[in-house]
Protein backbone atom coordinates (compact mmCIF):
# COMPACT_ATOMS: atom_id res chain seq x y z
CA UNK A 1 0.00 0.00 0.00
CA UNK A 2 1.47 3.45 -1.20
CA UNK A 3 0.02 6.70 -0.46
CA UNK A 4 1.33 9.94 -1.74
CA UNK A 5 1.15 13.13 1.12
CA UNK A 6 0.97 16.01 -0.53
CA UNK A 7 1.50 19.53 1.24
CA UNK A 8 -0.96 21.82 0.97
CA UNK A 9 -0.87 24.95 -1.62
CA UNK A 10 1.05 27.76 -0.28
CA UNK A 11 -0.76 30.52 1.01
CA UNK A 12 -0.41 33.59 -1.47
CA UNK A 13 0.47 37.10 -0.03
CA UNK A 14 -0.86 40.40 -1.78
CA UNK A 15 0.56 43.58 -0.78
CA UNK A 16 -0.94 46.85 -0.79
CA UNK A 17 -0.33 50.19 -0.11
CA UNK A 18 -2.93 51.62 2.48
CA UNK A 19 -4.22 54.15 0.87
CA UNK A 20 -8.30 53.85 -0.11
CA UNK A 21 -7.58 53.46 -3.86
CA UNK A 22 -4.90 51.18 -3.27
CA UNK A 23 -7.10 48.78 -0.75
CA UNK A 24 -10.51 49.09 -2.95
CA UNK A 25 -8.16 47.98 -5.76
CA UNK A 26 -6.21 45.07 -3.81
CA UNK A 27 -9.42 43.79 -2.11
CA UNK A 28 -11.08 43.40 -6.06
CA UNK A 29 -8.28 41.57 -7.06
CA UNK A 30 -7.92 39.64 -4.35
CA UNK A 31 -11.53 38.60 -5.09
CA UNK A 32 -11.01 38.16 -8.83
CA UNK A 33 -8.49 35.50 -7.90
CA UNK A 34 -10.42 34.06 -5.00
CA UNK A 35 -13.23 33.20 -7.50
CA UNK A 36 -10.89 31.64 -10.29
CA UNK A 37 -9.18 29.59 -7.41
CA UNK A 38 -11.54 28.86 -4.74
CA UNK A 39 -8.97 25.89 -3.40
CA UNK A 40 -5.86 28.55 -2.52
CA UNK A 41 -5.63 31.01 0.05
CA UNK A 42 -5.14 34.64 -0.42
CA UNK A 43 -3.88 37.28 2.26
CA UNK A 44 -3.17 41.16 2.18
CA UNK A 45 -0.43 42.85 3.66
CA UNK A 46 -0.57 46.67 3.80
CA UNK A 47 2.33 48.71 4.19
CA UNK A 48 3.49 52.50 4.17
CA UNK A 49 5.38 53.72 1.14
CA UNK A 50 7.51 57.13 1.19
CA UNK A 51 4.74 58.32 -1.24
CA UNK A 52 2.06 58.03 1.52
CA UNK A 53 4.29 59.90 4.06
CA UNK A 54 5.76 62.57 2.21
CA UNK A 55 2.64 65.01 1.68
CA UNK A 56 4.09 68.58 1.80
CA UNK A 57 6.77 68.41 -0.98
CA UNK A 58 5.90 69.09 -4.49
CA UNK A 59 6.35 65.45 -6.46
CA UNK A 60 7.82 67.12 -9.08
CA UNK A 61 10.48 68.37 -6.93
CA UNK A 62 10.67 64.82 -4.76
CA UNK A 63 11.76 63.44 -8.48
CA UNK A 64 12.16 59.65 -6.98
CA UNK A 65 11.08 57.27 -9.07
CA UNK A 66 9.30 54.15 -7.51
CA UNK A 67 7.86 56.93 -4.29
CA UNK A 68 4.72 54.77 -3.90
CA UNK A 69 6.54 51.24 -4.48
CA UNK A 70 9.98 51.03 -3.18
CA UNK A 71 8.46 49.45 0.32
CA UNK A 72 6.41 46.77 -1.72
CA UNK A 73 9.35 45.71 -4.05
CA UNK A 74 11.72 45.38 -0.67
CA UNK A 75 9.25 43.14 0.46
CA UNK A 76 8.66 40.56 -2.37
CA UNK A 77 12.34 40.68 -2.88
CA UNK A 78 12.62 39.81 0.76
CA UNK A 79 10.19 37.01 0.36
CA UNK A 80 7.55 38.80 2.54
CA UNK A 81 4.85 39.59 0.16
CA UNK A 82 4.27 37.11 -3.34
CA UNK A 83 2.96 39.93 -5.49
CA UNK A 84 2.17 43.66 -5.56
CA UNK A 85 -0.86 45.59 -6.69
CA UNK A 86 -0.41 48.97 -7.99
CA UNK A 87 -2.21 51.38 -9.77
CA UNK A 88 -0.45 51.30 -13.13
CA UNK A 89 0.59 54.64 -13.47
CA UNK A 90 2.32 54.98 -10.14
CA UNK A 91 4.84 51.75 -11.56
CA UNK A 92 8.08 52.89 -12.72
CA UNK A 93 8.88 51.74 -16.00
CA UNK A 94 12.54 50.07 -15.21
CA UNK A 95 11.32 47.83 -12.50
CA UNK A 96 14.30 46.22 -9.77
CA UNK A 97 16.33 42.93 -10.67
CA UNK A 98 14.32 39.95 -9.59
CA UNK A 99 10.92 41.96 -10.05
CA UNK A 100 8.63 42.40 -13.16
CA UNK A 101 5.18 43.73 -14.38
CA UNK A 102 3.45 40.28 -13.89
CA UNK A 103 -0.20 41.06 -15.89
CA UNK A 104 -2.30 43.68 -15.99
CA UNK A 105 -5.99 44.32 -15.30
CA UNK A 106 -8.75 44.98 -17.49
CA UNK A 107 -9.02 49.29 -17.52
CA UNK A 108 -10.93 51.95 -16.34
CA UNK A 109 -12.14 55.16 -18.33
CA UNK A 110 -8.15 56.66 -18.22
CA UNK A 111 -9.11 60.31 -18.61
CA UNK A 112 -8.57 62.76 -16.63
CA UNK A 113 -12.10 64.55 -14.76
CA UNK A 114 -12.58 67.91 -13.97
CA UNK A 115 -14.58 68.17 -10.53
CA UNK A 116 -15.92 71.92 -9.53
CA UNK A 117 -16.72 73.49 -6.06
CA UNK A 118 -20.66 74.13 -6.16
CA UNK A 119 -20.51 77.30 -7.02
CA UNK A 120 -19.39 76.63 -10.55
CA UNK A 121 -22.05 73.86 -11.16
CA UNK A 122 -22.73 74.97 -14.69
CA UNK A 123 -19.49 75.53 -15.63
CA UNK A 124 -16.69 73.36 -17.53
CA UNK A 125 -13.33 73.89 -18.18
CA UNK A 126 -13.98 76.11 -20.98
CA UNK A 127 -15.76 78.28 -18.88
CA UNK A 128 -14.48 78.59 -15.64
CA UNK A 129 -14.26 82.31 -14.98
CA UNK A 130 -10.90 84.10 -15.45
CA UNK A 131 -8.42 83.65 -11.72
CA UNK A 132 -9.92 80.11 -11.33
CA UNK A 133 -7.73 79.05 -8.78
CA UNK A 134 -7.49 74.82 -10.31
CA UNK A 135 -5.98 72.58 -8.15
CA UNK A 136 -3.66 69.39 -10.02
CA UNK A 137 -0.33 68.30 -8.57
CA UNK A 138 0.61 66.77 -12.25
CA UNK A 139 3.02 68.32 -14.49
CA UNK A 140 1.07 66.35 -17.51
CA UNK A 141 -2.13 68.20 -16.56
CA UNK A 142 -0.61 71.27 -15.44
CA UNK A 143 0.75 71.78 -19.18
CA UNK A 144 -1.87 70.75 -21.01
CA UNK A 145 -4.26 72.67 -19.47
CA UNK A 146 -2.10 76.08 -19.15
CA UNK A 147 -1.36 75.64 -23.00
CA UNK A 148 -5.65 75.66 -23.36
CA UNK A 149 -6.09 77.84 -20.58
CA UNK A 150 -4.01 80.27 -19.82
CA UNK A 151 -6.60 82.70 -17.71
CA UNK A 152 -6.93 80.08 -15.10
CA UNK A 153 -4.86 80.03 -12.03
CA UNK A 154 -3.23 76.66 -11.25
CA UNK A 155 -2.13 75.20 -8.02
CA UNK A 156 -0.24 71.98 -6.26
CA UNK A 157 -2.69 70.15 -4.49
CA UNK A 158 -1.22 66.77 -2.47
CA UNK A 159 -2.94 64.14 -0.59
CA UNK A 160 -5.39 61.11 -1.16
CA UNK A 161 -8.79 61.63 -3.17
CA UNK A 162 -10.62 62.05 -0.57
CA UNK A 163 -8.18 65.09 1.49
CA UNK A 164 -8.52 66.26 -2.25
CA UNK A 165 -12.28 66.64 -2.83
CA UNK A 166 -12.29 68.51 1.12
CA UNK A 167 -9.49 70.71 -0.19
CA UNK A 168 -11.93 71.92 -2.74
CA UNK A 169 -15.49 71.10 -1.08
CA UNK A 170 -13.99 73.83 1.64
CA UNK A 171 -13.37 76.39 -0.78
CA UNK A 172 -9.35 76.16 -1.54
CA UNK A 173 -10.22 75.72 -5.12
CA UNK A 174 -12.32 76.46 -7.79
CA UNK A 175 -11.78 73.18 -9.43
CA UNK A 176 -9.17 70.24 -9.16
CA UNK A 177 -8.30 67.59 -11.56
CA UNK A 178 -8.47 64.09 -10.84
CA UNK A 179 -8.53 60.45 -12.45
CA UNK A 180 -11.63 59.31 -13.64
CA UNK A 181 -10.83 55.62 -12.86
CA UNK A 182 -9.94 56.75 -9.02
CA UNK A 183 -13.30 58.55 -8.15
CA UNK A 184 -15.00 55.63 -9.86
CA UNK A 185 -13.46 53.12 -7.97
CA UNK A 186 -14.48 54.68 -4.75
CA UNK A 187 -17.83 55.02 -5.96
CA UNK A 188 -17.35 58.83 -6.16
CA UNK A 189 -18.39 59.07 -10.00
CA UNK A 190 -20.63 61.15 -9.16
CA UNK A 191 -18.54 64.19 -8.30
CA UNK A 192 -17.22 63.66 -11.74
CA UNK A 193 -17.94 66.91 -13.63
CA UNK A 194 -16.70 66.65 -16.96
CA UNK A 195 -14.70 63.99 -18.59
CA UNK A 196 -11.75 65.55 -20.32
CA UNK A 197 -11.36 64.87 -23.48
CA UNK A 198 -8.04 64.06 -25.31
CA UNK A 199 -7.91 67.12 -27.46
CA UNK A 200 -8.12 68.62 -23.86
CA UNK A 201 -5.72 66.77 -21.65
CA UNK A 202 -4.06 63.27 -23.11
CA UNK A 203 -4.15 60.92 -19.87
CA UNK A 204 -0.91 59.19 -17.99
CA UNK A 205 0.69 56.67 -19.10
CA UNK A 206 -1.09 53.52 -17.81
CA UNK A 207 -3.66 55.53 -15.74
CA UNK A 208 -7.11 53.33 -15.52
CA UNK A 209 -5.66 50.07 -15.23
CA UNK A 210 -3.84 48.27 -12.21
CA UNK A 211 -0.42 46.50 -12.65
CA UNK A 212 0.50 43.88 -10.80
CA UNK A 213 4.18 43.21 -9.78
CA UNK A 214 5.98 39.73 -8.54
CA UNK A 215 9.09 37.96 -8.64
CA UNK A 216 10.24 37.16 -12.15
CA UNK A 217 11.14 33.57 -11.06
CA UNK A 218 7.74 32.73 -8.94
CA UNK A 219 6.03 30.71 -11.56
CA UNK A 220 3.17 29.42 -9.60
CA UNK A 221 2.29 33.13 -9.51
CA UNK A 222 2.52 34.35 -12.63
CA UNK A 223 -0.11 31.19 -13.66
CA UNK A 224 -2.15 32.50 -11.09
CA UNK A 225 -2.05 36.25 -12.09
CA UNK A 226 -2.79 35.01 -15.69
CA UNK A 227 -6.33 34.63 -14.88
CA UNK A 228 -6.93 37.87 -14.29
CA UNK A 229 -5.05 39.58 -16.88
CA UNK A 230 -6.57 41.43 -19.53
CA UNK A 231 -4.94 41.64 -22.72
CA UNK A 232 -5.98 44.84 -24.75
CA UNK A 233 -5.32 46.91 -21.60
CA UNK A 234 -1.97 45.02 -21.58
CA UNK A 235 -1.17 45.89 -25.02
CA UNK A 236 -2.08 49.40 -24.82
CA UNK A 237 -0.10 49.34 -21.57
CA UNK A 238 3.21 47.90 -23.10
CA UNK A 239 3.24 50.72 -25.62
CA UNK A 240 2.70 53.60 -23.24
CA UNK A 241 5.25 52.03 -20.96
CA UNK A 242 8.07 51.68 -23.98
CA UNK A 243 6.87 55.48 -24.94
CA UNK A 244 7.68 56.99 -21.48
CA UNK A 245 10.73 54.40 -20.82
CA UNK A 246 12.02 55.42 -24.31
CA UNK A 247 11.37 58.97 -23.65
CA UNK A 248 12.49 59.40 -19.99
CA UNK A 249 11.74 56.90 -17.57
CA UNK A 250 10.18 58.90 -14.65
CA UNK A 251 6.26 59.98 -13.61
CA UNK A 252 6.61 63.11 -12.91
CA UNK A 253 6.99 64.71 -16.42
CA UNK A 254 4.41 66.25 -18.75
CA UNK A 255 4.37 63.36 -20.79
CA UNK A 256 0.38 62.30 -21.76
CA UNK A 257 -0.70 59.55 -23.91
CA UNK A 258 -4.00 58.07 -25.35
CA UNK A 259 -4.06 54.42 -27.02
CA UNK A 260 -6.74 53.46 -29.60
CA UNK A 261 -7.45 49.45 -30.65
CA UNK A 262 -9.16 48.43 -33.67
CA UNK A 263 -8.82 44.80 -34.11
CA UNK A 264 -5.36 44.19 -34.07
CA UNK A 265 -4.16 47.44 -35.41
CA UNK A 266 -3.14 49.75 -32.01
CA UNK A 267 -2.87 53.98 -32.16
CA UNK A 268 -0.53 55.89 -29.62
CA UNK A 269 -0.76 59.60 -29.68
CA UNK A 270 1.64 61.19 -27.27
CA UNK A 271 2.51 64.59 -25.86
CA UNK A 272 5.49 66.18 -24.54
CA UNK A 273 4.50 69.92 -23.01
CA UNK A 274 6.71 72.64 -21.41
CA UNK A 275 5.29 73.10 -17.51
CA UNK A 276 4.13 76.45 -18.81
CA UNK A 277 2.47 74.99 -21.68
CA UNK A 278 3.99 77.07 -24.20
CA UNK A 279 5.77 74.39 -26.51
CA UNK A 280 4.29 71.49 -27.29
CA UNK A 281 5.18 68.46 -29.04
CA UNK A 282 2.49 66.32 -30.44
CA UNK A 283 2.47 63.16 -32.99
CA UNK A 284 0.75 59.12 -33.56
CA UNK A 285 1.55 55.67 -34.22
CA UNK A 286 0.18 52.54 -35.28
CA UNK A 287 1.02 49.86 -35.72
CA UNK A 288 0.33 45.88 -34.83
CA UNK A 289 -0.79 44.79 -31.35
CA UNK A 290 1.66 42.38 -30.95
CA UNK A 291 4.77 44.94 -31.80
CA UNK A 292 3.07 47.19 -29.18
CA UNK A 293 6.64 48.12 -27.46
CA UNK A 294 7.86 49.04 -30.83
CA UNK A 295 5.50 51.69 -31.61
CA UNK A 296 6.19 53.17 -28.05
CA UNK A 297 9.66 53.09 -29.36
CA UNK A 298 8.95 55.09 -32.63
CA UNK A 299 6.86 57.48 -31.17
CA UNK A 300 9.54 58.18 -28.88
CA UNK A 301 12.40 58.70 -31.31
CA UNK A 302 9.65 60.88 -33.73
CA UNK A 303 8.93 62.99 -31.36
CA UNK A 304 12.78 63.33 -29.84
CA UNK A 305 13.31 64.76 -33.31
CA UNK A 306 10.55 67.36 -32.83
CA UNK A 307 12.36 68.90 -29.88
CA UNK A 308 10.76 66.46 -27.02
CA UNK A 309 14.28 66.01 -25.68
CA UNK A 310 15.10 69.46 -25.19
CA UNK A 311 11.45 70.30 -23.21
CA UNK A 312 12.31 67.41 -20.71
CA UNK A 313 15.43 68.26 -20.31
CA UNK A 314 15.01 72.10 -19.30
CA UNK A 315 12.40 70.88 -16.84
CA UNK A 316 14.70 67.77 -15.30
CA UNK A 317 17.37 71.12 -15.21
CA UNK A 318 14.94 73.66 -13.56
CA UNK A 319 13.53 71.26 -10.82
CA UNK A 320 17.12 70.30 -10.00
CA UNK A 321 18.04 73.83 -9.30
CA UNK A 322 14.62 74.48 -7.18
N1 LIG B 1 -0.70 59.44 -8.48
C1 LIG B 1 -1.92 59.26 -7.78
C2 LIG B 1 -2.89 58.34 -8.44
N2 LIG B 1 -2.52 57.11 -8.85
C3 LIG B 1 -3.61 56.52 -9.45
C4 LIG B 1 -4.66 57.41 -9.40
C5 LIG B 1 -6.00 57.19 -9.94
C6 LIG B 1 -6.33 55.86 -10.52
C7 LIG B 1 -5.61 55.52 -11.79
O1 LIG B 1 -5.22 56.40 -12.58
O2 LIG B 1 -5.47 54.32 -12.05
C8 LIG B 1 -4.22 58.56 -8.74
C9 LIG B 1 -5.01 59.76 -8.42
C10 LIG B 1 -5.26 60.71 -9.56
O3 LIG B 1 -4.43 60.85 -10.45
O4 LIG B 1 -6.29 61.38 -9.54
Amino acid sequence: MSSTVSSPPRTIRIGSRKSQLALVQTYWVQEQLQKAFPDRTFEVYTMSTQGDKILDVALAKIGDKGLFTKELEVGMLQQEIDFAVHSLKDLPTNLPNGLMLGVVTERENPADALVVHEKHSGKQIDTLPPGAIVGTSSLRRLAQLRHHFPHLTFKDIRGNLITRLEKLDSGEFDAIILAVAGLQRLGMGDRIHQVLPPEISLHAVGQGALGIECRTDDTEVLSLLKAIEHVPTRDRALAERAFLRALEGGCQVPIGVNTVLDGDNLTLTGIVASVDGQQIVKDTVTGKTDDAENIGIELAEKMRSQGAQEILAAIFEAVQRS
